[in-house]
C-alpha cells in the first residue's frame, strides 16, 4: 500500500467505537509518514479564525512598522523577522512567541530558576493588536490539547497505556511560530526542489500541531521511499507532525514526520505551529515497551541540553554575520533583502 497522510476524525478515533480501518490508517501513517490531518479535534473554528485574523493584520502592516516588532535583544525566536534566501530574496517571514512573557511567569508555572531564564528575552506584543496575547494563549492551549489527544491516539494504536509517556505532573515545554510565505515571483523551473521556502526537516518536538492557510498544497510530507506527498488545505483540519522526541520514545517505531514547504499559489501562505514537548527536565530516551533485549537505538538526552542551547546552535548553523553580531550585542536584527516585497 502506498503511504498516505489520512484525514482522521479525532473524536471518533478516540472513541470506543472507532472503526478498525480508522485505527489501522492512523497506525500506518504514524509508522510510515509521521503526519496526519485531524478534524473534529476540539479547537473551535472561531478561535482559529480569530487568531489568524489578528496575526494576519500584524503581518499585513508596512515593513517599517513590522521592523519595530523585531526582538529587542536580537533573539531569533521572539517577535517578527524576515528570512532571506541565499540571493537575499524574501523566503519566509516569521512571528515567534515564547511560552512565557517573563522569567517570573515561567517560575510561577513551575520552571526552575535556570530554565526560566529562557524567558529573559521578552515576547513582542504588537501595540496595534491589543487582544493578540490573550487569543494566542487560548489558541496555544487548545493546540496543546490536540497534541495530548493525538498522543493518546498513538498510544492506542501502539497498544501501550498513555502513562508510558513521561508527560504528566510537570509543565510542558512549547514553542510557537507563525510562518508567512511569499508567493513565487522568480523563475519557475517546474521543479519543486527549485522553489523550496522551507527546507526538508523533522521537528524537534514530541508532536507539532499546525494550522495552514493558503490556496495551494505547499506543505509536503515525505513517504518512506523519499517521495513527497502534498498535504492539501482541508478547511477546519489541523496537521499533526511526529517530532524526534516521539521517535526516540518509541525507539524508532514511530517515524518523525519529515516535511518541507514549496512555493506556489496566488496569495500569501500562512501556517501556525505549536511545538509540544514534555517538560525541560525530561530525559528523552527509548521507553521500556519499545526496547528489546539489545537495548535502545538512541542515547538518552536531557531536553534542557537541547532547548537551552537552541539559539546558539541555530545561529551557528544558519546565522548571518550581522544577525550573530546583533544577538551578541543584544540589539534588534532586521535582515537586509535584495528585493523588497510589498509591505
Ligand atoms: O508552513 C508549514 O506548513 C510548515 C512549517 C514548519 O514546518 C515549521 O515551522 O517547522
Ligand atoms: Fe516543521
Amino acid at each position: 500500500m502506498t503511504a498516505q497522510i489520512p484525514v482522521i476524525d479525532l473524536e471518533l478515533a478516540l472513541s470506543d467505537d472507532a472503526p478498525e480501518e480508522l485505527i489501522a490508517s492512523v497506525r500506518a501513517a504514524a509508522e510510515q509518514v509521521g503526519i496526519i490531518q485531524v478534524v473534529n479535534h476540539g479547537v473551535p473554528a472561531e478561535l482559529i479564525d480569530d487568531f489568524h485574523d489578528r496575526i494576519g493584520r500584524v503581518l499585513a502592516l508596512p515593513r517599517e512598522e513590522k521592523a519595530k516588532l523585531a526582538s529587542p535583544t536580537g533573539h531569533p525566536y521572539r517577535g517578527w523577522r524576515q528570512w532571506p534566501d541565499d540571493f537575499g530574496r524574501l523566503e519566509l517571514e516569521r512571528f515567534n512567541i515564547g511560552q512565557f512573557d517573563t522569567v517570573e511567569e515561567a517560575k510561577a508555572a513551575g520552571l526552575s530558576e535556570e530554565y526560566a531564564q529562557l524567558y529573559a528575552h521578552p515576547n513582542v506584543w504588537p501595540p496595534q493588536e491589543p487582544g493578540l496575547a490573550a487569543v494566542t494563549r487560548l489558541y496555544h492551549d487548545a493546540s496543546v490539547g490536540v497534541a495530548e489527544r493525538v498522543l493518546a491516539l498513538y498510544s492506542r494504536v501502539l497498544g501501550v497505556p498513555l502513562s508510558t509517556f513521561p508527560i504528566s505532573g510537570r509543565p510542558y515545554y512549547t514553542s510557537f511560530v507563525v510562518n508567512d510565505y511569499p508567493t513565487w515571483t522568480h523563475e519557475d523551473t517546474g521543479t519543486d526542489d527549485d522553489k523550496l521556502l522551507l527546507l526538508e526537516h523533522a521537528d524537534g518536538s514530541a508532536l507539532t500541531v499546525l494550522h495552514q492557510r493558503g490556496d495551494y498544497a505547499g506543505l509536503q510530507g515525505q513517504a518512506p521511499d523519499g517521495s513527497w506527498i502534498p498535504v492539501p488545505i482541508v478547511p477546519g483540519a489541523l496537521q499533526v507532525f511526529s517530532g524526534h522526541i516521539l521517535t526516540k520514545w518509541t525507539n524508532g517505531r514511530l517515524r518523525p514526520g519529515r516535511h518541507r514547504v514549496v512555493a506556489g499559489g496566488t496569495v500569501t501562505r500562512r501556517s501556525t505551529g505549536v511545538f509540544w514537548h514534555p517538560s525541560l527536565d525530561t530525559v528523552i530516551e527509548p521507553l521500556e515497551p519499545f526496547v528489546g533485549p539489545e537495548g535502545g537505538d538512541f542515547e538518552p538526552e536531557l531536553l534542557w541540553d537541547q532547548a537551552g542551547g537552541q539559539v546558539e546552535e541555530y545561529l551557528r548553523v544558519f546565522g548571518r554575520p550581522d544577525q550573530i553580531a546583533a544577538w551578541r550585542e543584544r540589539r534588534p536584527y532586521v535582515a537586509e533583502l535584495t528585493e523588497l516585497a510589498e509591505a
